[in-house]
Parts: structure tokens; C-alpha cells; sequence
């Protein structure tokens, strides 16, 4: 039987009622299916597309035209997940209305249900404020992000010590008043993830970020077994990737040792 669309509030009930919330990013049509033929209750077009996708070393290279090409195809192989997607690297930076312009392309061009921006600095918390006001929910992001991987110096795991935890827990509460209908908690102390996910009303989905949140994310290539270099939080649940090569060789041999295609009947 077809599952019928998963909504924000059912999203958020979900933590009332302690059922865990399912999310895995996808990028083109073909993996939209895949993952909302598994029943993943949110499918996060994903940022990290230009890593797993489009071959780049850091998420930063990623336009939003690239963004809105992707999600278009994602929305076209999904029947029920709740679709989000990331807004990229400086098309919500330089105030709310450049935030409210991108998320708007996204909501009315690729009719995608939610976005998503990474941080908690005053200019993302006025934008998360701006986008809700229009009607377009936000997901938070906080601890590790991505788009500051060059300030970071790496993707290592953030709010180690008591101080940068602080400020991670400040940036978790500042985004839920703003009006975040969840947040990402990614590559932080299982118990530092704990403490957010007890002090606040939203949902937290973890990637990295231990068994305590409300729901969990990994980027569905890692889960595959499809990278070459997934962060070390990621568990390997297919070797997709072995596979896929051994499959790709017995073609190859099929056509040169003329066993492929067979003669016509
Ligand atoms: N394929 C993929 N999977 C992801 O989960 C993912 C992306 N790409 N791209 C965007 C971000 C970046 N993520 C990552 C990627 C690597 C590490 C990682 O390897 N961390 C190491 C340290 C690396 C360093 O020092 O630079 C660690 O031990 O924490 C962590 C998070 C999570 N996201
Ligand atoms: C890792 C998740 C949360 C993400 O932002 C992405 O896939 O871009
Ligand atoms: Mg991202």
C-alpha cells in the first residue's frame, strides 16, 4: 500500500512519542526512489552532494543553481518523504532577505518542503526568523559545520571541552527560537547531544552524535559503502561499492569474450 506524505507535525510528534526519526540524503531521482521506497521519514538533499556527487573536496563549491537542479530530481522520485534541502555556501549569508530569496527559489522551483542552513550566527538566526514568518520551515544545524571547514582547520569533532559545548547548546536554544522546526546535531559528544536533545521542545536528528537524539541522519552514499572517504561515524550497512565494480567487470568480460549480447532468437 502507498504510504501517505509525512508531515512537519508528525515530524515533531515523533519525539513526544519517542519513535525515532529516519533521514538519509539523496541527490538525483534515482536514489529519491530508493530512499522513499524504504519509508525514510525525511530525505535531506544534502550540501555534501558536491562531495559525494560532483567530485569537489569541500561543500563550498556548491551554487544553488546546482542545489535546485538537484532537489527538482529528488522531488520527482518522491511520493512521501518529507523533502529538505541545504542552502549552500553564501546564498544565506549576507542577511535574512538574500535567506529568503534562496529558500524561496527552492520552495517554488523545486517544491522542496523545508531548508536548511548551517550555524547559529545573528544573521542564520534572523534568516531562520525571516523564512519562518514567510511560511518555509527551517532546520537548524549546529557542532560541526561543513561550510566552515576552512576556519575549522578539518571536519573534527566540535564541543569538546566545556566552553565550546556552551556555545553549542547556546546556538541549539537560539535556532529553537527563532523558530527551527528541528536541528541537525552533527560530530559532538554523545553527551553534549544528550543535553540539547533534554532542553529543547524540537526534535535534534544526530550524524555523528551518539544514540541519544531524537532522530538520525548519515549521508546515504557512506551507508552504501560508495565513498572512499567517509567520516569515521559512518557505519557501512552495503558494500554497494564492491558489488557494483564486480557486476560493472563481468559486463566487460561478457562483451569482450562475445557472451554478451546473446544471438537474437
Ligand atoms: N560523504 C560524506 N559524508 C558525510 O557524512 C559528510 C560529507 N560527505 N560531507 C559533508 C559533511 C562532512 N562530514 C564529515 C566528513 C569527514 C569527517 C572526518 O573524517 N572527520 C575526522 C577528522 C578529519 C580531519 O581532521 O579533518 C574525525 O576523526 O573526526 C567528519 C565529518 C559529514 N558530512
Ligand atoms: C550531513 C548532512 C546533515 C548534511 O548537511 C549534508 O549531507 O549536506
Ligand atoms: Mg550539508
Amino acid at each position: 500500500m502507498a504510504r501517505r506524505p509525512v508531515t512537519l507535525p508528525q515530524l515533531q510528534q515523533k519525539k513526544q512519542h519517542g519513535d525515532p526519526i529516519t533521514m538519509l540524503t539523496a541527490w538525483d531521482y534515482l536514489w529519491a526512489r530508493l530512499l522513499d521506497a524504504a519509508g525514510v521519514d525525511v530525505i535531506l538533499v544534502g550540501d555534501s552532494l558536491g562531495m559525494v556527487a560532483l567530485g569537489y573536496s569541500t561543500t563550498l563549491p556548491v551554487t544553488l543553481e546546482q542545489m535546485i537542479h538537484h532537489a527538482r530530481a529528488v522531488r520527482r522520485g518522491v511520493t512521501a518523504s518529507f523533502v529538505v534541502c541545504d542552502l549552500p555556501f553564501l546564498s544565506y549569508h549576507e542577511s535574512p532577505e538574500q535567506a529568503l530569496r534562496s529558500a524561496g527559489q527552492l520552495v517554488k522551483e523545486a517544491e522542496v518542503q523545508a531548508v536548511k542552513m548551517e550555524g547559529a550566527s545573528p544573521v542564520v538566526c534572523a534568516a531562520t526568523q525571516r523564512l519562518v514568518e514567510a511560511g518555509i520551515p527551517v532546520l537548524g544545524h549546529v557542532g560541526l559545520l561543513p561550510q566552515r571547514v576552512h576556519q575549522l582547520g578539518g571536519l573534527r569533532q566540535q564541543g569538546k571541552t566545556e566552553q565550546a559545548a556552551e556555545a553549542i547548546l547556546a546556538d541549539a536554544i537560539a535556532l529553537a527560537q527563532a523558530g527551527a522546526f528541528a536541528l541537525i546535531l552533527e560530530h559532538i559528544p554523545s553527551e553534549l547531544a544528550q543535553r540539547i536533545t533534554a532542553k529543547l521542545e524540537i526534535p535534534t536528528i544526530g550524524i555523528g552524535a551518539g544514540p541519544h537524539c531524537d532522530g538520525q541522519v548519515l549521508v546515504t552514499a557512506d551507508v552504501l559503502g560508495l565513498t572512499p572517504q567517509a567520516p569515521p561515524f559512518a557505519p557501512v550497512y552495503a558494500d554497494l561499492g564492491t558489488q557494483a565494480i564486480a557486476a560493472l567487470q563481468q559486463y566487460c568480460h561478457d562483451v569482450r569474450s562475445r557472451i554478451y549480447p546473446p544471438p537474437q532468437p
